[in-house]
């Protein structure tokens, strides 16, 4: 077995963060809708969480935001002009295309990519694909800067594969690794690799969502792991339940989490518990390795607690000295059932054995809680030197990003800020800065 760390690359939020309502299904996001939204203290509260957790010895690196607004989505829409007519255009006629145009959703980056570690591929590189997102307007186009952004990080071919997205169309509908999960002893060891989904296109019997969509089908989970030359003894398919889909629980990661051998779930998340677990125990098996399922019933945490608090979108992460640390947002302690169920978890003598809490408000109001807000690349030691070194986190790279916020973002935005031609500049600014921040010149398409 290879020596590996699991790496978290965390979503940088954008100067446009704003809340608009465009995630019919997420409860957060629906509830915030036109409510004044504060893109620094987004930001900076994204930085804090990323500067701790690198602080305590894992392994963090950043991911760049994306450029805003999506000017060529506009223009390809029919709006016209100059930039600032464009904006006023679309003001004008379709506010909510415009807000989809200045979505900063790409900071949720549990949805940029499915990866699989170099242990996990038929070739012996680390396999990504990001995802076309296609359920919704606003996080459509995100594909595009994701593969590049990836393609600039990740470059070395040798090592590397960052493959096109998946045919952007219901069949193929992807999210990423919000729906996919890795099981392994060490993060460096063969592993077993989990995809969730929530409907299967070519299957009318099978189960689906009434109310909400399914956002990732089997279909589209099946096609990554042929790209990724995954084996398919070490390779789970499940089906989620349709009906917490329809309570708010849009991805899998609303509702468990896996890291190690432990998956952390609620009762209701798979519409064949049973039959699911079964299936990783006897993949795990196959890599030496013994299911720990810690689950979560019902009547310890009601569904929508689970959602309202996001306690399963939690970070499970391997100490370096051993246990499990689990992330999880100020809004579990807020809440009764999950603060106690908290309490009772640490407590119980399973491999989770410490809670590491974090204030990520501006982020949860839109639905986007600690593991959304992650991408997880397992890599080797000699792959992660061959990645692109300005984005891993460490305190000189905080101590540059802090300011940079601080001179780029504004403390509040609301729905008629977006017609403001100045916002655009100012993001525009801001990401030209970051490129050389960060090192990545001709990270951006800027006009
Ligand atoms: N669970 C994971 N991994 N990711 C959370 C993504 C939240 C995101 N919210 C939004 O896109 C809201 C944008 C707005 O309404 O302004 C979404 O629904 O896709």
């Amino acid at each position: 077995m290879r020596n590996a760390r699991e790496f978290n690359f965390d979503g940088l939020v954008g100067p446009s963060h704003n809340y608009a309502g465009l995630s019919f299904g997420n409860v957060a996001s629906f509830n915030n809708v036109k409510s004044a939204s504060n893109p620094r203290q987004a930001a900076l509260q994204g930085l804090a969480k990323m500067r701790e957790l690198a602080a305590r010895g894992f392994a963090q690196a950043v991911l760049p935001p994306q450029a805003r607004p999506n000017f060529r989505l506009l223009r390809r829409l029919g709006f016209s002009g100059t930039d600032a007519d464009v904006l006023a255009q679309a003001y004008r006629e379709s506010p909510v295309i415009l807000a989809c145009a200045y979505s900063a959703s790409p900071m949720w980056t549990a949805n940029a990519a499915t990866v699989s570690p170099s242990s996990d591929t038929a070739d012996g590189r680390v396999h990504f694909t990001a995802a076309n997102l296609n359920n919704k307007l606003h996080r459509a186009e995100e594909h595009i800067q994701s593969t590049r952004t990836l393609r600039a990080l990740f470059a070395n071919s040798d090592r590397f594969v960052v493959h096109e997205p998946l045919p952007s169309t219901p069949a193929f509908g992807d999210e990423g690794a919000a729906n996919h999960t890795r099981f392994a002893s060490a993060h460096g060891a063969a592993g077993v690799e989990f995809f969730v989904y929530g409907k299967v296109e070519f299957d009318p019997s099978a189960p689906s969502p009434k109310k909400y969509p399914a956002r990732q089908t089997l279909e589209a989970s099946q096609a990554i792991a042929r790209l990724h030359g995954l084996d398919s003894a070490r390779t789970v398919f499940a089906s989620q339940n349709p009906d917490v889909i329809d309570q708010g629980v849009f991805h899998n990661d609303v509702i468990a989490v896996g890291n190690g051998n432990v998956l952390f779930y609620h009762e209701q998340a798979f519409a064949n518990e049973a039959g699911t677990l079964d299936a990783l125990r006897r993949a795990l098996a196959g890599v030496d390795a013994d299911l720990q399922a810690v689950r979560v019933d019902t009547n310890m945490v009601p569904v929508a607690d689970a959602v309202a608090s996001y306690l399963f979108n939690s970070q499970l992460l391997s100490k370096p000295d051993g246990g499990m640390a689990l992330v999880v947002p100020h809004e579990c302690r807020e809440n009764a059932f999950v603060s106690r169920y908290l309490e009772s978890l640490i407590a119980g003598g399973s491999a989770i054995d410490e809670l590491i809490e974090f204030d990520l408000r501006q982020s949860m109001r839109n639905g986007g809680g600690p593991a959304c807000l992650r991408l997880r690349v397992a890599l080797t030691d000699d792959e992660a030197a061959a990645m692109h070194q300005g984005v891993i986190m460490t305190e000189d790279l905080y101590a540059k990003l802090v300011p940079w916020v601080e001179r780029h973002y504004r403390d509040h935005v609301e729905p008629k800020d977006l017609a403001d031609p100045q916002l655009a500049i100012e993001c525009a600014t801001a990401l030209e800065e970051l490129e050389r921040l960060l090192g990545l010149p001709g990270l951006y398409e800027l006009n």
